[in-house]
């Protein structure tokens, strides 16, 4: 456990408020089902407040939520966070005005992103709300947004997503096959914005699917 950098109490505090609130909109819109999902927000150049592993996110407490730092190490806390604590911090690394990470596990997100060939994106072009998302001004725009595979190897999973970011840093978002989705935003707010988008945009896509099979 890393005791050695100190973080702002205060700023905690509202990181953890802000993930809270997030918890209790996305499990009540059913994209966070069971104890599935993880939720981060920065606190500050160094550290971050995460959920701990395992933890009912539409009743989080402010005891469900701790702090690591950019390398996942816990600091003042003996909980376990996230499993999944690398896929976040990979992206507060890769990205300095990145203030919040939402990884969901809607079913819209699970079941495209079965669908979609392996080696393939899913490509998003022609939606208006594309410009949900910062830097794509026009449905026009085309969005590639990659599925990797799943696995267990969380490690593993971290350093292909941080090289693809780090091609990608204007991206919004990936999805893991047959798991979910993760998306960021400078701040929390955005970060929900960022979450709703995608679901919209991957319920018309399988509503196109449905049409043209
Ligand atoms: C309840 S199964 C989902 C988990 O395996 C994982 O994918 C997940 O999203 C939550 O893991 P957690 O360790 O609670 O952050
Ligand atoms: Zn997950």
């Amino acid at each position: 456990m890393t005791d050695l950098s100190r973080f702002d109490v205060t700023r905690y505090a509202a990181a953890a408020q802000s993930i809270i609130d997030a918890g209790r909109l996305l499990y009540g819109q059913g994209w966070s089902p069971a104890t599935s999902s993880n939720y981060s927000a920065r606190i500050d150049a160094e550290h971050l407040a995460i959920t701990v592993s395992g933890r009912h996110k539409g009743r989080l407490r402010q005891e469900d939520v701790m702090v690591v730092d950019l390398d996942g190490n816990p600091v003042q806390s003996h909980c376990r966070s996230s499993a999944e604590t690398l896929l976040h911090t990979v992206v507060y690394r890769q990205l300095p005005t990145v203030g919040a990470v939402l990884h969901t596990h809607s079913v819209k997100a699970t079941v495209l992103s079965r669908l979609i060939p392996a080696g393939q994106a899913l490509t998003l072009q022609g939606y208006e709300l594309q410009k949900a998302f910062p830097g794509y001004d026009s449905h026009d725009c085309s969005l590639d947004i990659p599925v990797f595979d799943n696995t267990q190897e969380i490690p593993a999973l971290a350093a292909e997503t941080e090289a693809w970011l780090a091609r990608n840093p204007g991206q919004p978002g990936y999805l893991i096959r047959g798991h979910g989705l993760y998306t960021w935003g400078d701040t929390m707010d955005d970060c929900l914005r960022h979450v709703e988008a995608f679901e919209f945009l991957l319920e018309c896509e399988l509503e196109m699917m449905r049409v043209l099979r």
